[in-house]
């Protein structure tokens, strides 16, 4: 499978999704096949598919699939409760809220018709996902073009941003990949991000598929790394982004933006406008999710850790704004983001 063909949502014509199940990367191969809400918010909260924008095209698929689905409440009814049992399948990736509020917009326009606009639905979540790849790939040259300014170098990320995370390229692991075709990038070097490993199970392998030189090491090994000045830019992607500028992020984010800034390393956001939340004034306002003990506690079926001990497992962390160097969106580049900067953007471009 090369990196371009890389698939994580296949949404197949006789009216069923196609999910690659990402708890099996990189050893096995596996498709979940999705046939109803219920089962792709599911697949949401297992980690069947991840990522922020994934998880937004998935949640408008899914209720594509409530759409189809029958039963004896009305279809109003139906796709409503749908809706809800989606947004609650994880909460710190905006991206999900959005996808849902414009099928939302959809269901509002066709309030009064008999029959669930399954058409209208679903032209709609293909759009989202079709969207998604295209505004990954004006990131990816916009970002590249910022890696330019002190190319040839090496850069570091974190978690999993890429294709599988997206409708397709990457957020930050696509800005890497069209850095790496415009010969701007020497290495990439991936951290494992503990404790689901995004990075060694799936980064470091999108990264394998396309013959980009990858270093894999643990995420403590990050400091030293930019210690000994081998890092130029740390590239990263985003759950949710508040007005301000500060970035919700896989948990370790914060720790590397720190370090960055102590060691002269650029800090690099990538996320397209559907990962921003202007209706937040900080991100002390981003709603962080924590995940189950056992993901500390075992490794497969064995015990890493006392059985009954108390666990502190937050998924994601908040960056401040002032320790970014510049947000990538498809709408153009911030530079030292602030309020005054996203605003800005934002109206400037509609
Ligand atoms: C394009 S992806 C940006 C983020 O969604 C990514 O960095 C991340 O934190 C994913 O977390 P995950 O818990 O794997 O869904």
């Amino acid at each position: 499978m090369s990196a371009s063909s890389i698939t994580p949502i296949r949404w197949c014509d006789d009216g069923h999704l196609e999910l690659l199940d990402q708890r099996a990367l990189p050893d096995r191969h596996q498709t979940l096949v999705v046939t109803s809400a219920a089962e792709a918010a599911t697949a949401i909260r297992e980690m069947v598919v991840r990522g922020a924008p994934a998880i937004g095209i998935t949640a408008a698929y899914g209720v594509v699939l409530a759409a189809l689905e029958e039963g004896n409440d009305s279809w109003q009814a139906r796709l409503a409760s749908a809706m809800t049992a989606l947004a609650e399948s994880r909460p710190t990736a905006v991206n999900l809220f959005w996808a849902l509020k414009h099928m939302r917009e959809i269901i509002a326009a066709h309030q009064h018709t008999e029959a669930a606009p399954v058409a209208a639905l679903l032209e709609a979540a293909r759009a989202i996902h079709r969207q998604d790849l295209e505004d990954n790939l004006t990131m990816g040259e916009l970002g590249a073009d910022l890696i330019a300014r002190s190319a040839p170098c090496a850069v570091m990320t974190h978690c999993n941003t890429g294709a599988l995370a997206t409708g397709g390229h990457g957020t930050a692991l696509g800005v890497i990949r069209s850095a790496w075709g415009r010969g701007l990038i020497t290495r990439v070097h991936a951290n494992e991000t503990r404790p689901w490993l995004q990075g060694a199970r799936l980064t470091a392998w999108e990264l394998e598929q396309e013959g980009i030189p990858v270093t894999l090491a643990v995420d403590s090994a990050a400091s030293l790394l930019m210690a000994q000045g081998r890092i130029g830019w740390l590239v990263v992607g985003a759950d949710r982004v508040a007005a301000n500028g500060d970035v919700a992020n896989k948990i370790g984010t914060l720790a590397l933006a720190v370090q960055a800034r102590h060691f002269g390393v650029k800090v690099m956001v990538v996320a397209p406008s559907s990962t921003f939340d202007l209706g937040l004034a900080s991100g002390v306002e981003i709603p962080i999710e924590s995940r189950d003990a056992r993901e500390l506690t075992h490794q497969g079926e064995r015990a890493v850790a006392p059985s009954g001990v108390d666990i502190y497992n937050p998924v994601f962390d908040v960056t401040p704004a002032s320790l970014i160097d510049a947000i990538v969106c498809e709408q153009g580049v911030i530079e030292r983001p602030d309020r005054s900067a996203i605003s800005h953007l934002f109206t400037a471009r509609g």
